[in-house]
């Protein structure tokens, strides 16, 4: 049935055993997609082929892709859908993923595994990664999958990559806030980004380790510091937060109320009363807690996380492979505000980011505005403890 059926996508819309997870019942907030296209797309073995680009190649999420961008630019649609009908997908990046044998790096190491544009797939980690290498290698696709284990691995598992991904550190427990995760984590980050300088300072870097606010200017510093920092390939990963509502621009960063679901620019048009905008606003702000929550001390999201990462995985992938017309959203380094880092819509291109689409703030509703205007301070606080966090030990090195 629920292949055949639309799929309805709502906040928290969970159930299991006959009871509802999350502390509030779901409301159907919800916008239509068909599921066939999706289980269609999730193929990772027609690379050897010619395919259709957007609708075959790309292994996931050429669905909510097209969303996104129908919800920019309607021409341009049209125009990829004439474009890009038959392209040979090729199977020839290389992806890192640090952190592989984590919850999010099995999962995600499985997605990048079944991408017909991957033709080499290395799993680092500083335990475990063996045991998750060996068995990801029995799936017939194209992708090479080799494994790195401890620092001493860590340059050869980087050597010729495209994308690195890092999901490497700890996660949250309930009562935590992302930044707790800070003193830890930015260390963790920190050290991989330099390896990362030293040995694929061309690549794309997708940062998915929290604080995401403070790890991506922490990622920023480090290139810094090693003369190869190119802000248009460094990403903090803030696509779960869009997939948590099928076509909600979020923009702004990755906790809390900053946060920031732009719902009035919902495609397709949907008209929320002031409560239910509150409402919606706020669960998608705490959307992150409640699967914490739910996960009772056994970490955050990791599957659903997977997926978003796999997604903007394989849009790096397809804007490297010269896709012209590949749009996600990402906290970059960005001049949309006066904060040196924000998350928007990106338009994404072979050297990363091609362009931001500033249009996004504009016309905010007086909700949205005031919403942005609260978030900064925070935002700013948390931008500055990472770029802090590394200056000091520059001084101090
Ligand atoms: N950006 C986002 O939207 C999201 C971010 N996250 C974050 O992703 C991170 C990972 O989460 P999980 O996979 O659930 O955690 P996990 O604990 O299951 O996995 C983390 C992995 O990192 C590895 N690791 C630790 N130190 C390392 C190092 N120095 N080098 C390489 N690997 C190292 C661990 O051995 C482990 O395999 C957390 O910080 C979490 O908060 C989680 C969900 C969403
Ligand atoms: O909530 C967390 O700690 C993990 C995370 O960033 C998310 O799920 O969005």
């Amino acid at each position: 049935m629920a292949a055949t059926s639309a799929t309805n996508f709502s906040i928290g819309s969970t159930a299991s055993a006959g009871s509802t997870v999350g502390p509030t019942q779901s409301k159907a907030f919800s916008i239509k997609l068909e599921p066939k296209s999706y289980l269609r797309n999730f193929s990772g073995l027609k690379a050897a082929n010619s395919v259709r680009y957007e609708s075959e190649s790309s292994f996931l999420g050429s669905e909510s892709s097209l969303i996104l961008r129908r919800s920019y630019n309607t021409k341009a649609l049209k125009h990829s859908q004439r474009s890009y009908s038959y392209i040979q997908p090729h199977a020839s990046y290389k992806v890192a993923i640090l952190g592989a044998g984590g919850g999010i790096g099995q999962p995600l190491a499985l997605l990048v595994k079944m991408s017909p544009l991957v033709s080499a797939l290395n799993l680092y980690d500083i335990a475990n990664v063996k045991g998750v290498a060996a068995d990801l290698s029995h799936c017939n696709t194209p992708a090479q999958v080799s494994d790195f284990t401890g620092a001493s691995e860590l340059a050869n598992c980087l050597k010729g990559v495209n994308v690195v991904v890092i999901p490497a550190g700890v996660p949250r427990k309930p009562g935590m806030t992302r930044d707790d995760l800070f003193n830890i984590n930015a260390n963790i980050v920190k050290t991989l980004v330099e390896a990362v300088a030293d040995n694929c300072p061309d690549a794309f870097i997708h940062v998915i380790s929290n604080p995401v606010n403070s790890t991506v200017p922490i990622a920023a510093e480090v290139l810094k510091n090693k003369g190869v920092y190119d802000p248009k390939k460094l990403f903090g990963v803030t696509t779960l937060d869009v997939l948590i509502d099928a076509d909600v621009p979020v923009v702004g960063g990755h906790a809390g109320i900053t946060i920031l679901p732009l719902l009035s620019k919902t495609n397709p048009s949907v008209a929320f009363t002031d409560e239910e905008v509150q409402e919606l606003t706020v669960r998608i702000q705490n959307a992150g807690t409640e699967v914490v929550e739910a996960k009772a001390g056994a970490g955050s999201a990791t599957l659903s996380m997977a997926y978003a990462a796999a997604r903007f995985v394989e849009s790096s992938l397809r804007a490297l492979d010269g896709d012209s017309d590949v749009y996600e959203c990402s906290f970059i380094q960005s001049d949309l505000t006066e904060l040196p880092f924000f998350a928007s819509r990106i338009k994404l291109g072979r050297n990363g980011v091609e362009a931001v689409i500033s249009s996004e703030l504009q016309g905010l509703t007086e909700f949205e505005q005031q919403g942005l205007e609260a978030l900064k301070p925070e935002l700013k606080a948390s931008i500055e403890k990472g770029v802090a966090f590394v200056q000091k030990q520059t001084v101090t090195a």
